[in-house]
Formats: C-alpha cells, structure tokens, sequence
C-alpha cells in the first residue's frame, strides 16, 4: 500500500507566524500524499476575549454553548482554514480547506449529555467519513485541510482537532499505510511538563497508564494521547507526537519525539 501522511498541526503554533511560516513550507515539501489538520484553540480563545465570549474547558475540551458556535465555526471553518489554505497556495501546494460539513465529509453526533454538558461538540462514531471522496481528491493532487468542525442535524458542531487527525487516519488506513503526527510546540509528550528535555522516546499503552495514574498528564495533552491510542489501537500504521519544526524529520525513517505503540 502506498503511504499517507495525516498531520495534526495545534493551537500553540499556530499562534505563532514564525513557526506556522516554516511548519507550512515543511508541510507543502512533503512529496507523498498528505491531509493537514488544524487546531486554532488559542486563536478562538483570544477572538472570543475580544468579543467577551469566556472560554470554559474541562480535561482539554471547549464547553460550547450557541455563541461560542458561532464563534468557532468564524474562527476555525473561515480565519484559520483560509489563511491556510492562501498560504499552502503560495507555496505550490494545492490545499483544499474543508469543514466536515462540506462534501459530508465527517458526521458526527451531539455529545450526549451524561455528567458534563459539552455543548454544540460532535462525536464522531466508525464510518462516518467521505473516504471515497477523500481518496479521489488525494489522487488528484489536491491535499485537504480540514478545520475542527463536523455537522449533525442541520449544525455545525465543534470537535476536538486531534480527534479528527485520529478519525482520518482510522477510515483512510484502508486505502493507505498511514502514518499520524501530531505537531504541537514541546519536542514531545514529556515525563515532566515543567522540564522540556524530559522526552518520553517511546510510549507503550501500559507506560502511558501508570504516568497518567501519576498526574503527569493535564490539559490538551490528554485530547491527544487517547486519540493517538485510539488510532493505533485501531490499525494506523504508525502514529508520533512531536515538535512542529521536526516535522520534515518526522516524515522520515530516523523520528524524533515520541513514538506511540500498543
Ligand atoms: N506531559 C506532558 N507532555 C507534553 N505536554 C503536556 C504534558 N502535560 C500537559 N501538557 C500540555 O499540553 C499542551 C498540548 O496541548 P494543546 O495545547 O491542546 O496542544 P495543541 O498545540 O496541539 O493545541 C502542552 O503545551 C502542555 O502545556
Ligand atoms: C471540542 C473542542 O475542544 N474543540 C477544540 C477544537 C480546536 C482544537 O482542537 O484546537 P487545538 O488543536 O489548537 O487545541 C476547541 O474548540 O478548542
């Protein structure tokens, strides 16, 4: 099978137009087929600051009530995907930026109400992906970019963006050897959040269990580490949590960061 690369880029780069400037010239030199999907959390944080929308997050994930819909799906569906997607242009890559509304391409369902009420968050269950529609526009040279939104019922719904990295790679990995990378601003998941060069090189599920037992994992890392579980878990090949700026090494045989396995 032919190889994919699906890449998560976060929040935190995204903020920073140095850093995005190189992880999108990176991105676009990367020859095999490739879908690019973006965060924008702080972006929408700060834009709703502005708009006295408050943002509320409980183990990593946005409480959405109708206003903060509305400002997510501005934010991330219209300033951060087309910004992108401009960019990718430039620099010769022909991006197409996409909601999972569009085309249908990701459904999902409201999160049901149990001891939280997320809000307007979507769900994504198995086989709720356009994967045929995602192949051909890949065999065409077109590369996707999807923003953190899926639908439901007539409305867009705000979804976790590693959640959809992890969903893409699941559905695509029966037409591609798929290899997940998770770019975010720290060289890696870390041992201890407070020492940057504390690296974990390699994390088996159980690793991950008894460090997750220790509270050496809070916030937007948890997003990430069970949808980089649930990806693996679920047959992508091979699935890296790792530095933005390492991403032309991490599309290579020698990786840095930390590689997640069963
Ligand atoms: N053990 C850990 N290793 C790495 N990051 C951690 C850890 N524990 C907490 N974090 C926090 O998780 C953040 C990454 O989540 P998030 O901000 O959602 O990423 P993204 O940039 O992908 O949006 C890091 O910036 C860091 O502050
Ligand atoms: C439901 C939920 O939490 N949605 C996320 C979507 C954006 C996102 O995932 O952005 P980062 O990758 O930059 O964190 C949010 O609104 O923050």
């Amino acid at each position: 099978m032919n190889r994919l690369f699906v890449i998560k880029i976060g929040g935190n780069v995204l903020d920073h137009p140095d850093a995005l400037e190189k992880f999108l010239h990176d991105f676009s030199s990367i020859k095999e087929p490739k879908v690019l999907i973006h965060g924008g959390g702080k972006i929408a944080t700060k834009i709703g600051n502005q708009l006295g929308i408050e943002s509320n997050y409980i183990q990593g994930r946005r409480i959405t009530d109708a206003a903060t819909l509305d400002l997510v799906t501005m934010v991330y569906g219209g300033l951060v995907n087309k910004q992108i997607v401009a960019s990718l242009q430039k620099l010769g890559c022909n991006a197409l930026g996409l909601t999972g509304a569009d085309a249908n391409m990701i459904k999902a369902v409201k999160r049901p109400v149990k001891d939280i009420d997320y809000g307007y968050v979507g769900d994504i269950k198995q086989d709720s992906v356009n994967t045929s529609l995602l192949y051909f526009l890949l065999k065409q040279n077109t590369v996707p970019v999807f923003a953190p939104l899926t639908h439901a019922d007539g409305k867009m719904l705000n979804t976790n963006a590693d959640t959809i990295a992890s969903v893409l790679s699941v559905a695509m990995s029966k037409h591609f050897d798929v290899r997940l990378i998770f770019c975010f601003e720290k060289k890696g998941v870390l041992q201890d959040v407070n020492d940057l060069d504390s690296v974990i090189r390699h994390l088996p599920r159980k690793l991950y269990e008894d460090l997750l037992g220790k509270k050496a994992f809070v916030d937007g890392i948890l997003p990430k580490l069970e949808n980089a579980y649930a990806a693996i878990h679920a047959g992508v090949k091979e699935v890296l949590i790792g530095e933005a700026s390492d991403l032309v090494k991490n599309t290579g045989q020698e990786t840095e960061g930390t590689l997640i396995t069963l």
